[in-house]
């Protein structure tokens, strides 16, 4: 790339969100767009293969983030991966399509994001999918993304399925990306391509304009500031292969580096709380207290159970599940719980051997109260940020993960569960806290630290502008104002297909 370039709009991260916003905002040629990614392309061949991701933890496609040692998990540190190549998390990630409940999106307008409502974002969840079920009022089969049910067969469970109807739920084939999300059993939908391979932000949303002239992608790129003049985002510092370098922009810089590093850019550009920025010397562009504040992410909780059933292990991690509110409080679904019938391929290796066929429940804490946040160590960008989720801090998040335990212990004692189940192994006779405490880890779904918003602690506004900054947004996971009760994948591919829209529809007469 020629650095005197200049370019209409600059795209930092090419993940979930960033590439979707490739794709809409270089569609009209006149537009010169810039897609800038500090991972390598995607060609590493275990990124395909659905069973492959777990292989691609800890190597060079992830951040591999760690957080602090925290006290709600027993005092333990956790890494939570994140994608470093192009497609982002989207690329190493076990490709769970969860819409979100409608709830989420209403409680984020009333939050103040105008706009987010379910009713205006609907629209966006069936325009981005290829549903293998057809198209419907809530479904679309005209989009990028290939969304399938299940499609391995072994983890199809019965038992789980029947059992939670006989618990009272509706299933067996229940939709939860459908008109309702919770109380309902059925098949996990996949972003997996009809050849089965994995559809990834990359797969489809890059990949087929990746020769559009218009389009310039740099990967191996690390974006270290965004170069900020009286107040307007003119452009960005980045590294690559080791060396520093600036570009510019003429209408907007768009920052979707995912949840963990896009309040770390801010930060490092002297957008956040004052008093942080000013004790590393960072010079002060905007005093924005809720800058990395917010962080709300998943929690999963192993239950493994004997197995009556010899089964093969399964190819994909999970793939039936069951949506609730486990509060019974009416309020949003709070708890979901995933089953896998049999050992789960991608993970065996890491996995004990159990001495016999398993199963596993796996119930997952989807609206933590406990906040987090993302600070800074130094004003040095290559250093890593401080991530101090702040896991089960807030008593009421220990309480859902109980209840969930209870849940799983009450469908193991139904009839169709006992035709499969050879008994509680964990955690078994362990006191449950205890085990939430030690046992409970990441599902990887960081949100909500430049979330959008109209108050003091708000990052963002409703169109995804950086307050007090101009041609600067945010576009990821991290303008959630709360974490959506399901996998953030579909959500995080939604916002950067709304965000392309806003931004087209402002600069409509540039
Ligand atoms: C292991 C794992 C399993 C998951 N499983 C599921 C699942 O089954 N279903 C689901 O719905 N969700 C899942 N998720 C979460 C989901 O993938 C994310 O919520 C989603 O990808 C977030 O999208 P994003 O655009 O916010 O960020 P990302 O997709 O993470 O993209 C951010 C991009 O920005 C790049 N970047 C960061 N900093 C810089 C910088 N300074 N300069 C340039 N580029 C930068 C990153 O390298 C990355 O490519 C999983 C995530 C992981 C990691």
């Amino acid at each position: 790339m020629d650095s005197d370039s200049k370019y209409d709009y600059i795209i930092v991260g090419a993940g979930a969100a960033g590439s979707v916003l490739a794709n809409r905002l270089s569609a009209n040629p006149a537009n010169k767009v810039l897609l800038v990614e500090a991972g390598s392309a995607d060609q590493n061949p275990a990124i395909k293969d659905p069973g492959g991701f777990v292989s691609l933890w800890f190597s060079e496609l992830d951040w591999a983030l760690k957080t602090t040692n925290q006290p709600g998990l027993a005092d333990r540190s956790i890494v939570i991966n994140q994608g470093k190549v192009l497609g982002g998390s989207s690329s190493i990630n076990a490709m769970m399509y969860v819409r979100g409940n409608p709830g989420n999106f209403e409680a984020w307008k009333a939050q103040g994001a105008d706009g987010w409502g379910y009713d205006d974002l609907l629209p966006y969840f069936i325009k981005l999918e290829n549903f293998e079920n057809g198209a419907s009022e809530l479904h679309g089969t005209g989009g990028e993304l290939s969304i399938r049910d299940c499609p391995d067969d072994v983890m199809r469970s019965e038992h789980f399925l029947k059992g939670a109807m006989e618990l009272g739920y509706d299933g067996p084939n229940w939709d939860y990306n459908g008109a309702r999300q919770e109380n309902g059993a059925g098949l996990i939908q996949f972003h997996i391509t009809e050849n089965d391979k994995r559809a990834s932000g990359a797969s489809a949303f890059i990949d087929p304009v990746f020769d559009r002239e218009n389009l310039t992608i740099l990967t191996g790129c690390q974006t270290t500031k965004i170069i900020i003049e009286n107040g307007t985002a003119i452009g960005i510092e980045y590294i690559i292969s080791g060396i520093k370098n600036q570009v510019f922009v003429s209408r907007e810089v768009i920052i979707s580096a995912g949840a963990l590093a896009s309040p770390k850019l801010l930060l490092l550009s002297g957008i956040g709380p004052a008093a942080e920025l000013e004790a590393l010397d960072i010079e002060v562009v905007a005093d924005l207290p809720g800058v990395g504040k917010n962080l709300q992410d998943h929690l999963q909780l192993p239950m493994v159970f004997r197995s009556k059933i010899e089964m093969p292990q399964t190819t994909l991690l999970t793939g039936n599940v069951l949506f609730v509110n486990t509060k019974k409080d009416g309020g949003l679904v709070d708890l979901q719980l995933n089953f896998t019938p049999s050992l789960p391929g991608p993970l065996a290796p890491l996995l004990p051997d159990f001495g016999g066929p398993i199963c596993i429940f796996l119930p997952i804490l989807v609206q933590p109260e406990s906040r987090g946040e993302v600070t800074l160590t130094s004003k040095d960008p290559l250093e890593p940020a401080i991530i101090n989720p702040h896991y089960l801090e807030k008593e009421a998040d220990v309480e859902v993960l109980r209840n969930a335990v209870e849940l799983v212990r009450n469908l193991a004692t139904t009839p169709a569960f006992q035709e499969l189940s050879g008994g509680e192994m964990a955690p078994g006779e362990a006191d449950v806290t205890d085990y939430i405490r030690s046992q409970s880890s990441t599902l990887w779904h960081p949100a909500g630290t430049c979330r959008i918003g109209k108050d003091s602690l708000a990052v963002v506004d409703p169109k995804l502008k950086v307050h007090g900054i101009i041609g600067l947004r945010v576009a990821d996971a991290s303008v959630m104002p709360t974490v959506t009760s399901g996998n953030t994948v579909a959500s995080s591919f939604v916002i950067g297909a709304k965000a392309a829209d806003m931004i087209l529809e402002d600069h409509l007469n540039d």
